[in-house]
Protein backbone atom coordinates (compact mmCIF):
# COMPACT_ATOMS: atom_id res chain seq x y z
CA UNK A 1 0.00 0.00 0.00
CA UNK A 2 0.97 3.38 -0.77
CA UNK A 3 2.41 5.55 2.44
CA UNK A 4 0.71 8.90 2.74
CA UNK A 5 2.18 10.47 5.49
CA UNK A 6 3.82 13.91 5.74
CA UNK A 7 7.49 14.44 6.06
CA UNK A 8 7.51 16.57 8.99
CA UNK A 9 8.29 19.76 7.39
CA UNK A 10 5.05 19.01 5.60
CA UNK A 11 3.30 18.38 8.51
CA UNK A 12 3.75 21.28 9.91
CA UNK A 13 2.68 23.27 7.12
CA UNK A 14 0.00 20.77 6.71
CA UNK A 15 -1.21 21.99 10.60
CA UNK A 16 0.17 25.52 9.90
CA UNK A 17 -2.73 25.00 6.78
CA UNK A 18 -5.46 23.91 8.73
CA UNK A 19 -5.08 26.14 11.68
CA UNK A 20 -5.65 29.21 9.23
CA UNK A 21 -8.32 27.25 7.85
CA UNK A 22 -10.39 27.66 10.63
CA UNK A 23 -8.90 30.92 12.02
CA UNK A 24 -10.39 32.35 8.72
CA UNK A 25 -13.86 30.71 8.66
CA UNK A 26 -15.00 32.02 11.67
CA UNK A 27 -13.33 35.19 11.49
CA UNK A 28 -15.18 35.78 8.33
CA UNK A 29 -18.67 34.83 9.41
CA UNK A 30 -18.42 37.01 12.37
CA UNK A 31 -18.26 34.68 14.57
CA UNK A 32 -17.20 34.14 18.49
CA UNK A 33 -15.94 30.31 17.99
CA UNK A 34 -16.78 27.00 17.14
CA UNK A 35 -18.96 23.42 17.73
CA UNK A 36 -18.21 20.35 17.28
CA UNK A 37 -19.51 16.81 18.28
CA UNK A 38 -17.52 14.42 20.22
CA UNK A 39 -17.35 10.72 19.29
CA UNK A 40 -14.39 9.44 21.15
CA UNK A 41 -13.16 8.71 17.42
CA UNK A 42 -9.95 9.80 16.12
CA UNK A 43 -11.77 12.50 13.10
CA UNK A 44 -13.65 14.60 15.95
CA UNK A 45 -10.36 14.25 17.96
CA UNK A 46 -8.19 15.74 15.56
CA UNK A 47 -10.29 19.08 14.37
CA UNK A 48 -11.04 19.51 18.57
CA UNK A 49 -6.91 19.23 19.16
CA UNK A 50 -6.50 21.85 15.57
CA UNK A 51 -9.47 24.15 17.12
CA UNK A 52 -8.25 24.74 20.17
CA UNK A 53 -4.22 25.34 18.86
CA UNK A 54 -5.77 28.00 17.09
CA UNK A 55 -8.77 29.59 18.63
CA UNK A 56 -8.17 28.84 22.45
CA UNK A 57 -9.95 26.42 24.38
CA UNK A 58 -12.48 28.88 25.36
CA UNK A 59 -14.08 29.33 22.00
CA UNK A 60 -14.37 25.39 21.57
CA UNK A 61 -17.62 24.19 22.35
CA UNK A 62 -17.78 20.38 22.76
CA UNK A 63 -20.89 18.59 22.84
CA UNK A 64 -20.78 14.72 23.64
CA UNK A 65 -24.09 13.52 22.26
CA UNK A 66 -24.73 9.38 23.24
CA UNK A 67 -27.40 7.37 21.82
CA UNK A 68 -28.42 3.91 23.10
CA UNK A 69 -25.98 2.12 20.48
CA UNK A 70 -23.27 4.08 21.76
CA UNK A 71 -20.11 2.26 23.37
CA UNK A 72 -19.35 3.50 26.29
CA UNK A 73 -15.86 3.34 25.72
CA UNK A 74 -16.29 5.88 22.86
CA UNK A 75 -17.91 7.96 24.77
CA UNK A 76 -16.12 8.29 28.00
CA UNK A 77 -13.22 9.28 25.13
CA UNK A 78 -15.40 11.79 24.52
CA UNK A 79 -15.19 13.15 27.76
CA UNK A 80 -11.51 12.66 27.95
CA UNK A 81 -10.71 14.76 24.54
CA UNK A 82 -13.30 17.73 26.33
CA UNK A 83 -11.31 17.09 29.96
CA UNK A 84 -7.51 17.03 28.38
CA UNK A 85 -8.58 20.19 26.18
CA UNK A 86 -10.33 21.46 29.20
CA UNK A 87 -12.86 22.35 26.26
CA UNK A 88 -16.48 23.58 27.33
CA UNK A 89 -18.56 20.90 26.58
CA UNK A 90 -22.09 19.47 27.33
CA UNK A 91 -23.34 15.70 27.81
CA UNK A 92 -26.92 15.45 25.95
CA UNK A 93 -28.79 12.07 24.99
CA UNK A 94 -29.94 11.80 21.57
CA UNK A 95 -31.93 8.59 22.24
CA UNK A 96 -35.51 10.88 23.53
CA UNK A 97 -35.12 12.76 20.77
CA UNK A 98 -34.36 9.71 18.07
CA UNK A 99 -37.84 7.93 20.02
CA UNK A 100 -40.10 11.30 19.28
CA UNK A 101 -39.40 10.91 15.62
CA UNK A 102 -39.79 7.01 15.27
CA UNK A 103 -43.20 7.48 17.09
CA UNK A 104 -44.04 9.91 15.33
CA UNK A 105 -43.22 7.66 11.95
CA UNK A 106 -43.20 4.12 13.56
CA UNK A 107 -42.94 2.34 9.33
CA UNK A 108 -38.88 3.38 10.38
CA UNK A 109 -38.56 1.17 13.66
CA UNK A 110 -36.33 -1.49 12.98
CA UNK A 111 -34.63 0.03 9.79
CA UNK A 112 -30.94 0.32 11.47
CA UNK A 113 -29.88 2.55 8.59
CA UNK A 114 -32.73 5.08 8.66
CA UNK A 115 -32.53 5.14 12.32
CA UNK A 116 -28.95 5.14 12.32
CA UNK A 117 -29.04 7.95 9.74
CA UNK A 118 -31.92 9.94 12.25
CA UNK A 119 -29.40 9.63 14.98
CA UNK A 120 -26.70 12.08 12.75
CA UNK A 121 -29.12 14.30 11.79
CA UNK A 122 -30.62 14.72 15.36
CA UNK A 123 -26.70 15.67 16.02
CA UNK A 124 -26.55 17.89 13.57
CA UNK A 125 -29.62 19.41 15.20
CA UNK A 126 -28.05 20.07 18.29
CA UNK A 127 -24.93 21.69 16.68
CA UNK A 128 -26.79 23.60 15.01
CA UNK A 129 -28.82 24.80 18.01
CA UNK A 130 -25.95 25.61 20.21
CA UNK A 131 -23.92 27.41 17.39
CA UNK A 132 -27.07 29.33 16.44
CA UNK A 133 -26.87 30.33 20.01
CA UNK A 134 -23.74 31.09 20.91
CA UNK A 135 -23.21 32.36 17.13
CA UNK A 136 -20.50 29.84 16.45
CA UNK A 137 -19.45 28.08 13.40
CA UNK A 138 -20.12 24.11 13.34
CA UNK A 139 -16.75 22.48 12.46
CA UNK A 140 -17.05 18.75 10.37
CA UNK A 141 -14.73 15.93 11.12
CA UNK A 142 -14.74 14.43 7.95
CA UNK A 143 -11.97 13.42 5.98
CA UNK A 144 -10.70 12.78 2.41
CA UNK A 145 -11.56 8.93 2.79
CA UNK A 146 -14.76 9.17 4.03
CA UNK A 147 -16.07 11.95 1.71
CA UNK A 148 -15.12 10.20 -1.15
CA UNK A 149 -16.82 6.60 -1.12
CA UNK A 150 -19.95 8.99 0.47
CA UNK A 151 -19.93 7.30 4.25
CA UNK A 152 -21.16 9.99 6.06
CA UNK A 153 -24.54 10.69 6.53
CA UNK A 154 -25.77 13.34 3.98
CA UNK A 155 -27.22 16.61 6.52
CA UNK A 156 -26.70 14.51 9.53
CA UNK A 157 -22.59 14.73 10.07
CA UNK A 158 -22.30 15.95 6.64
CA UNK A 159 -24.04 19.46 7.86
CA UNK A 160 -21.64 21.44 8.61
CA UNK A 161 -20.14 25.09 8.46
CA UNK A 162 -16.49 23.72 7.15
CA UNK A 163 -14.68 20.77 6.43
CA UNK A 164 -10.88 21.06 8.18
CA UNK A 165 -9.59 18.02 7.62
CA UNK A 166 -11.70 17.35 4.36
CA UNK A 167 -8.55 17.26 2.25
CA UNK A 168 -6.68 14.70 4.69
CA UNK A 169 -6.43 10.80 3.96
CA UNK A 170 -7.27 8.34 7.09
CA UNK A 171 -3.60 7.75 7.04
CA UNK A 172 -2.88 11.09 7.26
CA UNK A 173 -5.65 11.93 10.01
CA UNK A 174 -3.76 9.60 12.63
CA UNK A 175 -0.05 10.97 11.62
CA UNK A 176 -1.53 14.63 12.48
CA UNK A 177 -3.10 13.34 15.49
CA UNK A 178 -0.31 11.53 17.14
CA UNK A 179 1.89 15.29 16.10
CA UNK A 180 -0.79 17.49 18.46
CA UNK A 181 0.05 14.22 21.31
CA UNK A 182 -3.21 12.74 20.96
CA UNK A 183 -2.66 9.60 22.98
CA UNK A 184 -2.09 6.46 20.92
CA UNK A 185 -5.10 4.35 22.08
CA UNK A 186 -6.83 7.15 20.77
CA UNK A 187 -4.89 7.28 17.36
CA UNK A 188 -4.92 3.66 16.73
CA UNK A 189 -8.51 2.96 17.53
CA UNK A 190 -10.95 1.33 15.11
CA UNK A 191 -13.08 3.30 13.17
CA UNK A 192 -16.43 3.62 13.84
CA UNK A 193 -19.56 5.53 12.85
CA UNK A 194 -21.38 4.23 15.93
CA UNK A 195 -24.66 4.69 14.56
CA UNK A 196 -25.96 0.70 15.20
CA UNK A 197 -24.36 -1.62 17.65
CA UNK A 198 -20.81 -3.12 16.52
CA UNK A 199 -20.44 -1.06 13.09
CA UNK A 200 -16.95 -0.81 11.96
CA UNK A 201 -16.34 1.81 9.01
CA UNK A 202 -14.09 -0.66 7.43
CA UNK A 203 -16.68 -3.84 7.43
CA UNK A 204 -18.98 -2.04 6.37
CA UNK A 205 -17.43 -0.26 3.39
CA UNK A 206 -15.47 -3.87 2.70
CA UNK A 207 -12.15 -2.34 2.77
CA UNK A 208 -9.37 -1.43 5.09
CA UNK A 209 -8.54 2.37 5.48
CA UNK A 210 -4.94 1.74 4.23
CA UNK A 211 -6.40 0.00 0.79
CA UNK A 212 -8.84 2.58 0.35
CA UNK A 213 -6.47 5.74 0.92
CA UNK A 214 -4.16 4.21 -1.66
CA UNK A 215 -6.63 3.30 -4.72
CA UNK A 216 -7.99 6.97 -4.02
CA UNK A 217 -4.56 8.91 -4.16
CA UNK A 218 -3.95 6.28 -7.24
CA UNK A 219 -7.03 6.48 -9.41
CA UNK A 220 -9.74 8.58 -8.09
CA UNK A 221 -7.69 11.61 -7.35
CA UNK A 222 -4.96 10.92 -9.11
CA UNK A 223 -4.06 9.61 -12.58
CA UNK A 224 -3.59 5.98 -13.10
CA UNK A 225 -6.00 3.61 -14.72
CA UNK A 226 -8.13 1.00 -13.01
CA UNK A 227 -5.78 -1.69 -14.01
CA UNK A 228 -2.61 -0.03 -13.41
CA UNK A 229 -3.64 1.30 -10.24
CA UNK A 230 -4.44 -3.12 -9.25
CA UNK A 231 -1.54 -4.03 -10.59
CA UNK A 232 0.58 -0.75 -8.38
CA UNK A 233 -1.23 -1.88 -4.96
CA UNK A 234 -1.63 -6.20 -5.78
CA UNK A 235 -5.37 -5.56 -5.01
CA UNK A 236 -8.17 -7.06 -7.07
CA UNK A 237 -9.51 -4.81 -10.26
CA UNK A 238 -12.93 -5.13 -8.89
CA UNK A 239 -12.11 -3.58 -5.59
CA UNK A 240 -10.54 -0.43 -7.54
CA UNK A 241 -13.94 -0.59 -9.07
CA UNK A 242 -15.78 -0.98 -6.21
CA UNK A 243 -14.51 2.20 -4.93
CA UNK A 244 -15.13 4.18 -8.31
CA UNK A 245 -18.67 3.16 -7.78
CA UNK A 246 -18.79 4.30 -4.39
CA UNK A 247 -17.10 7.99 -5.47
CA UNK A 248 -20.06 8.13 -8.13
CA UNK A 249 -23.03 7.31 -6.93
CA UNK A 250 -21.57 9.22 -3.72
CA UNK A 251 -21.56 12.78 -6.36
CA UNK A 252 -24.90 14.17 -4.89
CA UNK A 253 -23.33 14.47 -1.20
CA UNK A 254 -20.30 16.64 -1.75
CA UNK A 255 -22.80 18.85 -3.81
CA UNK A 256 -25.31 21.48 -3.16
CA UNK A 257 -28.42 19.95 -4.13
CA UNK A 258 -29.26 20.95 -7.89
CA UNK A 259 -32.35 22.79 -9.29
CA UNK A 260 -33.35 22.96 -12.97
CA UNK A 261 -31.88 25.11 -15.53
CA UNK A 262 -32.86 28.74 -15.85
CA UNK A 263 -35.20 28.31 -19.31
CA UNK A 264 -34.64 31.36 -21.42
N1 LIG B 1 -18.08 8.81 8.90
C1 LIG B 1 -18.75 7.83 9.40
O1 LIG B 1 -18.19 6.97 10.04
C2 LIG B 1 -20.20 7.81 9.13
C3 LIG B 1 -21.08 8.67 9.79
C4 LIG B 1 -22.39 8.62 9.48
C5 LIG B 1 -22.83 7.70 8.52
N2 LIG B 1 -21.95 6.86 7.95
C6 LIG B 1 -22.38 5.89 6.95
O2 LIG B 1 -22.91 6.60 5.86
C7 LIG B 1 -23.96 5.86 5.29
C8 LIG B 1 -25.20 6.70 5.30
O3 LIG B 1 -26.27 6.00 4.70
P1 LIG B 1 -26.84 6.31 3.27
O4 LIG B 1 -25.76 6.76 2.36
O5 LIG B 1 -27.66 5.16 2.89
O6 LIG B 1 -27.86 7.48 3.62
P2 LIG B 1 -27.88 9.06 3.35
O7 LIG B 1 -29.15 9.55 3.95
O8 LIG B 1 -26.63 9.69 3.77
O9 LIG B 1 -27.98 9.15 1.76
C9 LIG B 1 -29.07 8.52 1.12
C10 LIG B 1 -30.11 9.59 0.71
O10 LIG B 1 -29.51 10.41 -0.29
C11 LIG B 1 -30.47 10.76 -1.29
N3 LIG B 1 -29.96 10.25 -2.58
C12 LIG B 1 -29.58 8.97 -2.88
N4 LIG B 1 -29.11 8.91 -4.15
C13 LIG B 1 -29.20 10.15 -4.65
C14 LIG B 1 -28.85 10.73 -5.92
N5 LIG B 1 -28.33 9.99 -6.90
N6 LIG B 1 -29.08 12.05 -6.10
C15 LIG B 1 -29.58 12.81 -5.09
N7 LIG B 1 -29.91 12.32 -3.87
C16 LIG B 1 -29.73 11.02 -3.66
C17 LIG B 1 -31.78 10.12 -0.86
O11 LIG B 1 -32.51 11.07 -0.13
C18 LIG B 1 -31.34 9.00 0.04
O12 LIG B 1 -32.33 8.69 1.02
C19 LIG B 1 -24.13 4.60 6.13
O13 LIG B 1 -23.39 3.59 5.50
C20 LIG B 1 -23.50 5.00 7.44
O14 LIG B 1 -22.98 3.91 8.19
C21 LIG B 1 -20.66 6.92 8.22
N1 LIG C 1 -21.86 10.14 20.08
C1 LIG C 1 -21.48 11.26 19.45
N2 LIG C 1 -21.43 12.43 20.11
C2 LIG C 1 -21.06 13.56 19.49
N3 LIG C 1 -20.73 13.62 18.20
C3 LIG C 1 -20.76 12.48 17.50
C4 LIG C 1 -21.13 11.25 18.07
N4 LIG C 1 -21.06 10.31 17.12
C5 LIG C 1 -20.67 10.92 16.00
N5 LIG C 1 -20.49 12.22 16.22
C6 LIG C 1 -20.03 13.27 15.29
O1 LIG C 1 -20.21 12.81 13.96
C7 LIG C 1 -18.94 12.66 13.33
C8 LIG C 1 -18.93 11.48 12.41
O2 LIG C 1 -19.14 10.38 13.20
P1 LIG C 1 -18.52 8.99 13.00
O3 LIG C 1 -18.28 8.45 14.36
O4 LIG C 1 -17.33 9.04 12.14
O5 LIG C 1 -19.67 8.41 12.37
C9 LIG C 1 -17.94 12.55 14.49
O6 LIG C 1 -16.65 12.91 14.10
C10 LIG C 1 -18.54 13.51 15.47
O7 LIG C 1 -18.25 14.85 15.15
O1 LIG D 1 -15.45 10.76 13.24
P1 LIG D 1 -14.90 10.13 14.47
O2 LIG D 1 -14.26 11.14 15.35
O3 LIG D 1 -15.95 9.34 15.18
O4 LIG D 1 -13.75 9.13 14.05
P2 LIG D 1 -13.89 7.65 13.43
O5 LIG D 1 -14.67 7.81 12.15
O6 LIG D 1 -12.49 7.21 13.19
O7 LIG D 1 -14.61 6.78 14.40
Amino acid sequence: MIDLRFSEAELARRREHIQSFIRDAVNAAGADGAVLGLSGGIDSTTVANLAVAELGAKRVHGLVLPARVSSEENMSDAERVAVDLDIPYDVIEVEPIVDALLSAYPEAEGDHVAVGNARARTRAVLNYLVANHEDRLVLGTGNRSEAAVGYFTKYGDGAVDCHPIGNLYKQQVRQVASSLGVPDDLVEKTPTAGLWADQTDESELGIDYDTLDSILVSHIDGPLSARATSRLLEVDEETVDRVRSMYEASEHKRNAPPAPEPLE
